[in-house]
């Protein structure tokens, strides 16, 4: 597994799209609302800019490597769309261990997510889409009350 331009390297894991958490979307109709992965590009960037900057959870992301988090979102909500991208990142579970995340974090981060998803112009109910399959990866991200 090369490591990427200007990402850090990681100990080894199994990739497989299975990681991403959640199976895709059929019909590509939710991608193309999200104006396909240029878009789903902006909107992770934007996610991961806003999480930096925001007081309630920037903490967390202080010593996270935000080109390779940008890049692996990127890939995760490509692949949940039906964009037809893999995914290459880690599990759910692995990604966010021993990181303490609240069910608060969780909320306060699908806040910031929704910001991105206006800012890129996404329609409301493509948006609830993308949400929709999110929603049940709390279970694998949040650690404690
Ligand atoms: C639906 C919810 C979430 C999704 C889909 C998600 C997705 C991801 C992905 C794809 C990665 C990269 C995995 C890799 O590097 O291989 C990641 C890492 C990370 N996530 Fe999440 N995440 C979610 C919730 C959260 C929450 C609530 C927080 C904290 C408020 C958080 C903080 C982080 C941090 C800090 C990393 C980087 C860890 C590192 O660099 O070692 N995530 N997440």
């Amino acid at each position: 597994q090369d490591v990427p331009p200007g990402e850090q390297p990681v100990d080894p894991y199994v990739q497989s799209n299975a990681n991403a958490g959640a199976t895709p979307l059929a019909d590509k109709a939710t991608f193309e609302a999200f104006h396909g992965k240029a878009g789903l590009a902006r909107i992770a960037s934007d996610l991961v800019d806003r999480n930096l900057a925001d007081p309630r959870i920037k903490d967390i992301f202080a010593t996270a490597d935000t080109v390779r988090l940008k890049r692996t979102l990127t890939e995760q909500f490509c692949y949940v769309l039906g964009g037809g991208c893999d995914y290459t990142g880690k599990d759910m579970t692995q990604a966010h261990k021993d990181q303490g995340i609240t069910g608060r974090d969780f909320n306060a981060l699908v806040e910031n997510l929704q910001w991105a998803m206006d800012k890129e112009g996404v329609p409301f109910a493509a948006q609830n889409k993308l949400l929709a399959k999110l929603a049940p990866m709390a279970r694998q991200t949040i650690e404690r009350k």
